[in-house]
C-alpha cells in the first residue's frame, strides 16, 4: 500500500513561535525550514510512501521542499491549519484517489522512515486513525483510507478531538521519532537526543552550549 502524505507548513517567519526563548527571530525561520526538510526527506525515503505534498504559501520553503521531491500545494490564505489540510487532501486525491492519505506535521526533525512505515502499516487497518504526540496531548499523524474524509482537528489538545471523532488511536511500540514534534526548547532537546536529520543538525548547531542571543 502506497500512501499520500500531506504536510502543512505555515510561513517560516511566523513558524515555531514557542521556540522564542530557545532561538531568536533570526534563527527560528531557518530552524522551522530545517525541521520541514528533515520531515519531508524522511517521508520521501519511507517505503510505504508514494508521494508527499506540502501545503504552504512560503516561497522559500516551497522551493527547498520541491527540490527534495515534494509537490507544493498553495495554502488557502488565512484559513488556518485544518482547512489547509482538508484542502491539501482534496488536491492530492484528485491525482491519486486510490491511495490512503496521511496528514503529518512538518516539525518532526528526528523522523525515521522505518518507524513511519510501521505507523502507516498499522493505520492501514482502519478507516481513520491517528498517532498521539510525545506529550500525549496532541497529534502528529492522522490518516484516512481511500474514500474516507480526513476530518482534521489538529491544534492544542487534538488527541482527544481525534479520538472523539471516531479515529482509532494507534499504539505501536518504538515509534518515538514519529511522535517527537518540536514546539519548545525541551522538545528540541528531546529530538536532538533521538537523533535529528542533517538539516536540523546544521540549523541547531549555533544553539549548542550557549544561551539564546536576543534578536538572532
Ligand atoms: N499550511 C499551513 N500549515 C500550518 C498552519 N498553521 C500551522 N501549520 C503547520 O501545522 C503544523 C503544526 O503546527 P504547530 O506545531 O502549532 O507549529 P507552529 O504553528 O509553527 O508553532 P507555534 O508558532 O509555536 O504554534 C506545523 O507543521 C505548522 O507549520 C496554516 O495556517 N497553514
Ligand atoms: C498541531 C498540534 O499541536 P501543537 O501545536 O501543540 O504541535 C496538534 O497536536 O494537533
Amino acid at each position: 500500500m502506497q500512501w499520500t502524505m500531506v504536510i502543512p507548513l505555515k510561513p517560516l517567519t511566523r513558524a515555531k513561535s514557542r521556540l522564542a526563548d530557545t532561538a531568536g527571530a533570526g534563527l527560528r525561520p531557518g530552524l522551522a525550514l530545517a525541521f520541514a526538510q528533515d520531515t519531508v526527506a524522511a517521508a520521501l525515503a519511507c517505503t510505504a510512501v508514494g508521494d508527499v505534498a506540502v501545503v504552504t504559501d512560503d516561497a522559500v520553503a516551497g522551493r527547498e521542499l520541491a527540490a527534495l521531491g515534494a509537490r507544493i500545494v498553495p495554502d488557502l490564505p488565512g484559513a488556518g491549519l485544518n482547512p489547509a489540510l482538508a484542502h491539501g487532501a482534496a488536491v492530492v486525491r484528485a491525482s491519486h484517489p486510490e491511495r490512503p492519505v496521511a496528514a503529518l506535521n512538518a516539525d518532526l526533525p528526528a523522523l525515521r522512515p522505518d518507524e513511519l512505515a510501521r505507523v502507516l502499516a498499522s493505520a492501514g487497518e482502519f478507516p481513520r486513525a491517528f498517532l498521539a504526540d510525545a506529550a500525549a496531548l496532541g497529534t502528529t499523524l492522522l490518516t484516512a483510507a481511500p474514500g474516507r474524509e480526513l476530518l482534521p482537528a489538529f491544534g492544542p489538545g487534538s488527541r482527544e478531538r481525534h479520538r472523539a471523532s471516531g479515529a482509532v488511536e494507534l499504539t505501536p511500540a518504538g515509534v518515538d521519532s514519529v511522535r517527537q514534534d518540536v514546539d519548545t526548547g525541551a522538545d528540541l532537546r528531546a529530538a536532538l537526543a533521538l537523533g535529528v536529520g542533517p538539516w536540523t543538525e546544521a540549523a541547531a548547531a549555533p544553539l549548542a552550549g550557549r544561551a539564546p542571543v536576543p534578536g538572532q
